[in-house]
């Protein structure tokens, strides 16, 4: 019989501000798959892409409050304290260690993440140490753009949830999540306009952008 509650999963991200697209669909995940604990990770130093407007202890504390009804999530600031690049595969070599070489562990990203990973720091020992699940992202194609990474996706894809909860890692699961169509980078330049974001992220995250006056300048200014 399989344990559904050995599995655990970290969601990596920037969080530049978190939002419901973050949120949402790793809520469905957890039902789908059978996870009952999320760890939130929140890098330092985002490897491959501008750095973020938020502080780090703001973007870590918007996280707190956006999470703080949803006992799903946990935050870990492993991250947080290390002033060099946030490579992933580092931090999940880390884990690893720390956890054993049997416990089933995931990473968790969105379908852009997905088709952007062959670029990562040593991405191909990423499937070593964690599975990775992967959430639908609308706007991104399915398909890898060079065919010896599609083959990789390939490889490693698995269709049976079972497999992610008796393998330790090298899994591949492409979680038919819905679509939720908001990014980090919309809600900045819509607080930046001084448009609404209400429907976009939770509240306490909103207020709180707000008594702190972020992203309220141009990104450029
Ligand atoms: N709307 C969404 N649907 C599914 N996955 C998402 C969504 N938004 C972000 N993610 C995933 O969450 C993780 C962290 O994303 P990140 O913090 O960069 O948010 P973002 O909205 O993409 O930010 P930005 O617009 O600043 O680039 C990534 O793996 C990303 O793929
Ligand atoms: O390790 C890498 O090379 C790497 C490159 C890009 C992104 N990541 C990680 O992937 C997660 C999502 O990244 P982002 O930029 O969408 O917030 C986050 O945990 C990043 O640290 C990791």
């Amino acid at each position: 019989m399989v344990d559904m509650n050995t599995l655990q999963a970290i969601y990596g991200g920037t969080f530049d501000p978190v939002h419901y697209g973050h949120l949402k669909p790793v809520e469905i995940l957890a039902n789908l798959i059978g996870l009952q604990r999320v760890i939130i990770m929140p890098n330092n130093v985002p490897p491959h892409r501008p750095q973020p407007e938020a502080t780090p202890a703001q973007r870590k504390y918007m996280l707190a409050l956006a999470i703080a009804d949803k006992p799903l999530f946990t935050l870990d600031e492993r991250e947080l304290k290390r002033d060099t690049p946030s490579w992933t595969s580092q931090t999940l070599a880390e884990w690893r260690a720390e956890e054993g070489p049997d416990r089933p562990l995931a990473f968790i990203i969105g379908q852009d993440s997905l088709l952007n990973l062959p670029s990562w720091h040593r991405y191909e020992t990423i499937l070593d140490n964690s599975h990775l699940l992967v959430c639908r992202r609308p706007g991104y194609p399915l398909l890898m753009k060079e065919e010896q990474h599609q083959r990789w996706l390939d490889e490693h894809l698995t269709h049976n949830v079972e497999d992610l909860h008796t393998r330790p890692a090298g899994k591949i699961y492409l979680a038919e999540t819905p679509w939720f169509d908001i990014s980090a980078t919309i809600i900045r330049e819509r607080l930046q306009q001084g448009l609404s974001c209400d429907a976009l992220l939770p509240p306490a995250v909103l207020d709180y952008i707000h008594a702190q006056g972020l992203y309220q300048q141009s990104a450029d200014a």
